[in-house]
């Protein structure tokens, strides 16, 4: 292969990591030509509406992998926590690469954390997640939607629409606006979407040439852990419908799942957790949706899914 043509969502964020994935390519491969093919996404251009009423994640990959089957792309960079459970037929996960910090992060120009908000203080977030664990610590915030990406997200903070917002570490970092940060959120009290943190390469299912080429960039333990969470999301039929969090650690052969579903709506939460072989990912993800759906958590998923 000489020439690797990598399509990308436009979001700056987005130009960051595939940008990273092509010098991380170049350095590899020296004779590789690696173009960016960017391309608008139905996710990034409807903006007046939540995800889940627009159809889901999957959004953000169908004009990337669509470019791909005509043959326009090689493979397509995505946020793994941006990519559904289910995969469409045909492709394939070539590459995670190595996670960054996988924690969401509270951002604010007066207060310094959750719990140093007035009462009734407004906090902006569209995800379902973010609003769950803020309603279960604070019942008394106010939540208002915030789409868009992470500069448009800032740019609405700091015009003085909310008192905080949250956003991930991952993001801010990336795009050099980790001054931002006022608090790490973190577990086990709050914990992440499955999968925060890390990028993944998608390509053509059966591409061994370009398959064999990203293979490099792949990072076994981020894989492993990313496994465990996705697994768990995918046996609670998780969407962008639902609150589901999850984060995996791993210390050597030891993976530890921690995993929560929530009621955006009244702040319930229900946690569970375990503990298994790392070669074992998936059936520790299962497992731990099974001690969340024991817990109750089934009711929840319930009352969001109809
Ligand atoms: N939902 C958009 C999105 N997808 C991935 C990230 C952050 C980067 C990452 O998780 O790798 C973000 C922004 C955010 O949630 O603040």
């Amino acid at each position: 292969m000489e020439r690797l043509r990598i399509a990308t969502r436009k979001s700056p964020l987005a130009l960051w990591q595939t940008e990273h994935v092509a010098a991380r390519l170049r350095a590899a491969y020296p004779g590789l030509r690696v173009e960016l093919v960017p391309l608008s996404t139905r996710g990034d251009e409807v903006l007046d509406r939540s995800l889940a009423a627009i159809g889901g994640k999957g959004l953000f990959l169908k004009e990337l992998e669509v470019a791909m089957q005509r043959g326009e792309a090689d493979c397509a960079v995505h946020s793994l926590k941006d990519v559904p459970m289910e995969l469409e037929p045909g492709f394939a996960l070539a590459a995670i690469l190595a996670r960054a910090d996988h924690a969401d992060a509270f951002i604010s120009h007066r207060f310094d954390g959750i719990d140093g908000l007035p009462e009734g203080a407004c906090v902006g977030t569209s995800s379902l997640r973010r609003q769950a664990q803020l309603r279960a610590r604070r019942p008394d915030l106010v939540l208002r939607d915030l789409r868009g990406n992470v500069n448009t997200r800032l740019a609405k903070l700091d015009a003085g629409d909310y008192d905080a917002i949250v956003l991930a570490c991952a993001g801010l970092e990336r795009l050099g606006l980790q001054s931002r940060i006022r608090a790490r959120l973190d577990a086990p009290q709050w914990l992440p979407a499955p999968a925060q943190g890390a990028i993944a390469i998608e390509c053509r299912d059966g591409d061994v040439e370009a398959q064999g080429l990203l293979s490099v960039l792949d990072d076994a333990p981020t894989r492993t852990c990313v496994e465990a969470e996705r697994a768990m999301n995918r046996a609670l039929h998780g969407s962008c419908h639902v609150p589901v969090a999850a984060l995996a650690r791993l210390e050597g052969m030891r993976l530890h799942l921690q995993g929560l579903v929530g009621s955006a709506g009244d702040g319930r939460l229900v946690r569970a957790e375990a503990e298994g072989d790392a070669l074992s990912a998936v059936a520790l993800g299962e497992s731990v949706a099974h001690a969340l759906l024991q817990s109750g958590a089934g009711e929840l998923l319930g009352s969001v899914a109809e």
